[in-house]
């Protein structure tokens, strides 16, 4: 996949399929477009999700961004997608004030689109003048195809990232997934934690924490792990560990059920699937180690039982 950064002027020769947005979450709204564009490959166009570096959301209500997917998960979910540019425009003044005619003109011109696809209420240009009623128009005067879809919805409520992120901050993953079509999801490396888990025998692997993600409450979780192709059942804390250290460094840490691997510096993807207890300070070790140990139990019934994995990846 051809990833294109700080560039606003970027080429395409080759015509091309088109989606817009902020594709924060890659939710099932989100896959309904990218599924129009990859349809468009048999017709011989080139498939780009056009997204923002900074999501235009945050930028103009002067808010911290809280993502479902930093800009490296979105990255990775939409390279899984067989995606062939992923146009990521640096969300700038000069572009936020572009006229909306202006705009597309440009985009349609640079990169030679044919067919573009966004949902019903995709609003683009200097103060979101332009709506799909111009869109449509502009398709006509600049002869690319143009499909507007109606908004997935679950239950009774649009899909959204907004949507999606009030699941995640209730601690519903199950919802989370339901929204997604996936479960919430870490991507991270392994990094060196505290290295207690081994001598209590329950190793864990540690990743930290990306400042511009959103995380569940605090507390463990029933989770997977992928590493590389593989799957793997396993039990994840989020948290800050306030039984062994008063560093309030947050982070994610699996232990991955039956795996004994070196796996240190690795890329590995977490997936959340549901919440399990509150993050608690135990009185020592001992009892720390015999509730983890409880969790543990706990998500390997659930995995099994729920069918979210079968016996030979335990
Ligand atoms: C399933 C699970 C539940 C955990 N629950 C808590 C907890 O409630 N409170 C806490 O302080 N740490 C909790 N932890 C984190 C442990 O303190 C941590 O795994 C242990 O100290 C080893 O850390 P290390 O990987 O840095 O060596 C939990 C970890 C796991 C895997
Ligand atoms: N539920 C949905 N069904 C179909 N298309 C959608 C859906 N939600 C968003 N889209 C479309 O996907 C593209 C990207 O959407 P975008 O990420 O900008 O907004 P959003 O998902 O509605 O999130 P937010 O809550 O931030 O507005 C846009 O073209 C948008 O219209």
């Amino acid at each position: 996949m051809h990833y294109i950064r700080n560039n606003a002027d970027y080429e395409i020769k080759e015509k091309t399929a088109i989606c817009l947005g902020k594709f924060d979450g890659l939710h099932k709204g989100h896959r309904r477009l990218i599924r129009n564009i990859s349809d468009r490959k048999k017709y011989g166009l080139k498939t780009v999700v056009y997204t923002f570096d900074t999501n235009p959301a945050f930028l103009i209500n002067h808010e911290k961004e809280q993502l479902i997917t930093t800009n490296y998960e979105r990255k990775v979910l939409i390279e899984e997608m067989g995606i062939d540019y992923l146009y990521e425009l640096p969300f700038t003044k000069e572009i936020m004030n572009l006229e909306p005619e202006y705009f597309i003109e440009k985009i349609v011109k640079e990169l030679s689109i044919k067919y573009m696809t966004v949902g019903n209420d995709f609003r683009f240009g200097k103060g979101g003048r332009g709506d799909y009623a111009l869109l449509a128009k502009l398709a006509k005067d600049l002869s690319f195809e143009l499909d507007i879809i109606d908004k997935e919805r679950y239950e009774d409520r649009d899909i959204s990232s907004t949507y999606v992120r009030e699941c995640i901050i209730a601690g519903d993953m199950e919802k989370s997934k339901e929204l997604l079509g996936y479960p919430y999801t870490i991507v991270g490396e392994v990094v060196h934690g505290n290295q207690l888990g081994r001598t209590i025998d329950i190793p864990t692997a540690n990743v930290v924490a990306d400042d511009n993600k959103i995380f569940p409450p605090n507390g463990v979780y029933v989770s997977r792990v992928c590493i590389g192709d593989l799957v793997y059942g396993s039990v994840t804390n989020i948290g800050i560990k306030p039984t062994v250290t008063d560093k309030h460094i947050k982070g994610a840490e699996s232990f991955i059920f039956d795996f004994s691997n070196d796996i240190y510096g690795k890329e590995i993807k977490i997936e959340l699937l549901k919440y399990v207890r509150p993050e608690m300070k135990f009185k020592n070790i001992e009892e720390l180690k015999g509730r983890m140990q409880a969790d543990a139990d706990y998500s390997k019934k659930y995995l099994l039982d729920n069918q979210l994995i079968n016996i030979k990846q335990m």
